[in-house]
């Protein structure tokens, strides 16, 4: 069979499995990865089933817009496993209130840049306990931004994944509640983003990136406002007095992010030096872990037919024609 279109016909028949699944289920959304698909077709031919159905689209693409009608939650530019991208999603939609812990979410997800979709996941969130505890965030809108929590978000799995200079970084970022979070730290060394004017020190600001990452190369940890101001980096978290839901056997860092959500009402995430994952914590308690992404083995043969890499969604030629679909 044709390579091409055995790629089409795998994504075609899990769309497929999808709708149908949202005719059974009483699912209140279904997420889908668009960044694999090599063109809009199949896309807005699924649309056109699942017409009446709430449709999120998930993409690495800064700026993407989806076809009317469906919702668009971009994820860090990283490859990340099939499980990775949908719990950043998920994790993303649950801080901008998209989602909460009563929706059943269907899921269509793929190897980053493969092309097609090969994996559907059905997720409970109120059991999903063991991939996410999203109940933990339901209310962080109040003290967080959404966007600097995606940011804070991405620049964390940036960090794990590349870490700095080809070494692997550890850090800490505490978001929210400051002021009460400050009255729990200590400076491990000076602080360096004391006496800056606010407008200079704000995450959101693209041009403060490799600041950050240079700054994550501290001992401590970052203590930014729900807005995004940076307060401090190379904090020390004194964490003598803690609750006893604080998971038992995490390191000093994770330790000390989980004590801190247990004191305040911050969201602390951090990237483990040792292992490259990304951990979230709220209210002393672990909300998800993103593992870090291996990297791939040399492509096998069946691979190398059927990874042929699809086009960023704004490249799709049908874009202009599915924009249509209400
Ligand atoms: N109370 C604290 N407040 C802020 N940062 C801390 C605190 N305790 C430890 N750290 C930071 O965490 C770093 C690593 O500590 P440790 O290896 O014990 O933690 P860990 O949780 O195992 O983290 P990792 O997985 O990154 O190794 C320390 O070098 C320090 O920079």
């Amino acid at each position: 069979m044709d390579k091409e279109k055995l790629r089409i016909s795998v994504t075609e028949k899990f769309l497929g499995y999808a709708a149908d699944l949202s005719e059974t289920l009483p699912s209140s959304a279904i997420l889908v990865y668009a960044d694999v698909f090599p063109g809009g077709e199949e896309l807005a031919r699924f649309l056109e089933h699942v017409r009446g159905h709430r449709v999120v689209l998930v993409t690495r693409e800064a700026g993407f817009e989806g076809p009317e009608g469906t919702e668009v939650i971009e994820v860090p530019g990283i490859k990340l496993t099939r499980l990775g991208q949908i719990k950043v999603a998920v994790l993303i939609g649950v801080a901008r209130g998209l989602f909460n812990h009563e929706d059943l979410l269907i899921c269509l997800s793929g190897v980053a840049e493969s092309g097609h979709l090969d994996s559907l996941f059905i997720l409970d969130l109120e059991s999903e306990f063991e991939i996410f505890a999203v109940s933990q965030l339901e209310d962080l809108r109040e003290i967080v931004r959404p966007e600097v929590f995606q940011r804070v978000l991405s620049l964390a799995i940036v960090l794990a994944t590349q870490g700095r200079e080809g070494r692997p970084v550890g850090t800490c970022f505490i978001l929210g509640d400051s002021d009460e979070v400050l009255q729990h730290c200590d400076q491990m060394v000076i602080n360096p983003f004391k006496g800056y004017p606010e407008n200079e020190r704000n995450i959101l600001d693209p041009r403060l990136e490799e600041t950050v990452k240079e700054f994550a190369l501290l001992d401590g940890a970052f203590v930014i406002r729900g807005d995004g101001v940076i307060e401090s980096a190379g904090a020390y978290i004194r964490t003598g007095v803690v609750s006893e839901d604080i998971p038992s056997g995490l390191g000093a860092r994770h330790r000390s992010a989980a004590a801190i959500t247990a004191l305040t009402r911050a969201v602390a995430i951090t990237v483990s030096e040792s292992t490259g994952t990304v951990t979230v914590f709220r209210n002393g308690k672990i909300v998800m872990e993103i593992e870090k992404p291996h990297p791939l083995g040399p492509e096998t043969e069946w691979q190398r037919a059927f990874y042929a890499g699809p086009r960023a969604p704004s490249e799709w030629p049908h874009q202009k024609k599915i924009s249509k679909i209400p």
